[in-house]
């Protein structure tokens, strides 16, 4: 498949606080890709250096299509209907108002509603709708859904994958992994300023999905064991019960959800 970005040994510190130390990633055309980590892993960084907005130390980034970006924290003033905003927008990037687009978006509902009147989800809608004007291929994300109600996620992630289908390359940061395993092709996690994974959810599970945590009750207590081979380790233990002539009141084994797993590996454990 065809690449739309290109980073190599991408490097960014803020004075002497080194954000990124060497990144290398490709995001392919047409797929879904988040870039995921802890609260000041440096995914706006990371992001704002590919748009452009950021200058970085040293590395490459290739971009190779039309830019579409949605911002983290933007802003229109108070006072300017939703519309205006659209039009303003079309006019700065000389294209036609797409009705189809807005109309999808659900901006027509509130088009003569004022900016500061807008409720979250609105908003993030609206922007999504600027950030589309130009009709980019990649579209930048940054956390599109926080702060969205249940429906506004929804209506949110069911636009995303409609701008999939038709071809755009999306990045999306984000800190949801139940939104990741939904919509995302793959995933790259920032820790420690490095990528500590990069692939599909099926791989991320794959890599940490042999952990598994056995809890076994007894009438004297409870043990707790991690274990790689819960085959071995499990016989090992029962055996191990049988000639304490202890009586096992209970087994529970926890193979760590998706977001235990993440945590791990964002937190570079
Ligand atoms: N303009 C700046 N000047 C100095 N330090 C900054 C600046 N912007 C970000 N940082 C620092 O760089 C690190 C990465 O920040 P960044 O906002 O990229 O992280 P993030 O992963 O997007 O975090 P979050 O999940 O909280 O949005 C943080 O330690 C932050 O304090």
């Amino acid at each position: 498949m065809n690449e739309a970005i290109k980073i190599s040994s991408l490097k960014k510190s803020y004075g002497t606080h080194l954000v990124l130390n060497g990144l290398d990633i490709c995001v392919r055309q047409g797929e879904v890709f988040a870039l995921l980590g802890v609260n000041g892993a440096g995914k706006t960084t990371l992001l704002e250096c590919i748009e452009g907005l950021r200058k970085y130390d040293s590395g490459n980034i290739a971009i190779i299509g039309k830019v579409g970006i949605q911002l983290q924290s933007a802003s229109l003033p108070g006072h300017m209907k939703a519309l205006e905003a659209v039009k303003l927008f079309a006019k700065w990037n000389k294209v036609a108002l797409d009705n189809t687009m807005l109309g999808a978006l659900g901006i027509l509902d509130f088009s003569q509603k004022q900016y500061y009147q807008l409720s979250t989800g609105q908003k993030r809608r609206l922007h999504l709708a600027l950030a589309l004007m130009r009709n980019p291929d990649i579209l930048f994300l940054d956390e599109p859904t926080a702060g969205l109600d249940v429906e506004g996620r929804v209506s949110l992630h069911e636009q995303i994958r409609q701008l999939k289908e038709a071809g755009k390359t999306i990045i999306l940061t984000s800190h949801d992994m139940a939104e990741v395993e939904n919509l995302c092709d793959r995933m790259a996690i920032l820790s420690g300023g490095r990528i500590s994974f990069i692939g599909t959810i099926k791989q991320l599970n794959e890599t940490v999905g042999k952990h598994y945590t056995i809890t076994i009750q007894t009438e004297s207590g409870t043990g707790k064991y991690a274990s790689d081979n819960i085959g071995e380790t499990l016989l090992a233990l029962l055996t191990e019960y049988r000639e304490k002539g202890e009586t096992i009141l209970d087994i529970q084994i926890d193979r760590g959800s998706l977001e235990q797993h993440f945590m791990k590996i964002a937190k570079g454990e």
